[in-house]
């Protein structure tokens, strides 16, 4: 068998025949959209051209009665954004994208927050006397609140304190945390750390989430590194088989597009829907935004605006994952603006 070889994309009639291979644009944000605070050049054209082009299905009428009536530039191709990044609600990105001046509907954005909560309310059906254990931030806790499921930790300024060697004297066993759910956190500390390991040693029940399994974020001029489970499952000893599925909670994190199924994958999920054969996942990273789209049996689209290097797509360390097509920036598809 031959091995899969990533189709390079450099010339506009490249860019064309992709837009019109597919009618769904699955954007991963953090290294496709932006980079840190700094919007991708041409993104905002190339998002604007997206949305004005396309046969409209069945549903993409119902939306576009829905959004003439709103007063909202219509939409062409569907387009969701879905990140593996906890720090913010979906209501939160709303107002980051608003931030930059880009257009997109709190439903179309999906973010591993809210996949977290949905996940806890709906697939583990979280006891409504259980309390989650929260590494992370405002993000998680408002997407945990807007389901009702009761929280500690996260922004509460007692665990973003130095706590001394040996002293446990703020660290106790809690019977009622049901779950210690692990987000991106920047205020990550010990304290944070010792509860979530003595509430998962101390309470056999005690499920072990991760928003995401990111290893590094990009930031302008590099990355920096992500959500710091791997420390947890250091500390408490977890193995795979003992921890919660946390490749499970890769997929999940990466799209929170949920179905009971086993293994999870790509379903329509809400008022989204889309046929797999025409839909594509844009992501600047191999093991999670690619991995992802070759799960689900979908296409892949890999940007060089983010966290995956050239030396990861040749030479001898290269990555075993491979996406169909590779193109250096979604800003790229800009050259095709004129031409409409
Ligand atoms: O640590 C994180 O939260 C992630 O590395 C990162 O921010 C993921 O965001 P995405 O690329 O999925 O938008
Ligand atoms: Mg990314």
């Amino acid at each position: 068998m031959t091995a899969k070889t990533a189709q390079r994309l450099s010339k506009p009639d490249e860019y064309a025949a992709l837009l019109d291979r597919f009618d769904t644009f699955l954007f991963d944000c953090d290294g496709v959209i932006w980079t840190g605070s700094t919007l991708v050049p041409y993104m905002i054209d190339v998002l604007t051209m997206l949305r004005s082009k396309g046969e409209y299905s069945e549903f993409q009428l119902r939306v576009l009665a829905e959004e003439l009536n709103q007063g909202m530039t219509p939409i062409g191709k569907n387009i969701l954004f879905v990140t593996n990044n906890a720090s913010k609600s979906r209501e939160m990105y709303k107002k980051a994208f608003d931030g930059f001046g880009i257009q997109a509907s709190v439903d179309e954005i999906f973010g591993s927050a809210y996949a977290s909560a949905i996940y806890l309310s709906k697939i583990l059906k979280f006891p409504a006397d259980k309390k989650v254990y929260v590494i992370g931030q405002e993000g998680i806790e408002e997407e945990l609140r807007s389901v009702g499921i009761h929280f500690t930790g996260g922004t509460d300024p007692e665990d973003r304190v130095f706590i001394p060697t040996g002293d446990n004297s703020s660290i106790k066993n809690d019977p009622s945390i049901g779950a210690v759910l692990c987000g991106g956190d920047q205020y990550i500390n010990f304290k944070k750390y010792a509860k979530a390991h003595t509430y998962i040693m101390n309470n056999p029940e005690c499920e072990f989430i991760l928003t995401n399994g990111d290893a590094s974020y990009p930031v302008a001029d590099g990355t920096f590194p992500g959500n710091w489970w791997s420390n947890l499952r250091t500390y408490t000893g977890l193995h795979e088989e003992n921890a919660y599925d946390y490749r499970l909670l890769l997929r999940l994190g990466c799209l929170l597009l949920i179905t009971e199924v086993n293994p999870p994958c790509l379903v329509p999920f809400g008022s989204h829907e889309f046929d797999p054969k025409r839909t594509i996942m844009i992501g600047d990273n191999l093991e999670t935004d690619i991995l992802f789209g070759i799960n689900s049996n979908i296409a892949t689209l890999l940007v060089m605006t983010g966290v995956t290097t050239e030396s990861q797509l040749i030479g001898k360390h290269k990555s075993d994952i491979v996406p169909d097509y590779i193109i250096q920036s979604m800003g790229d598809f800009a050259v095709l603006v004129d031409e409409m």
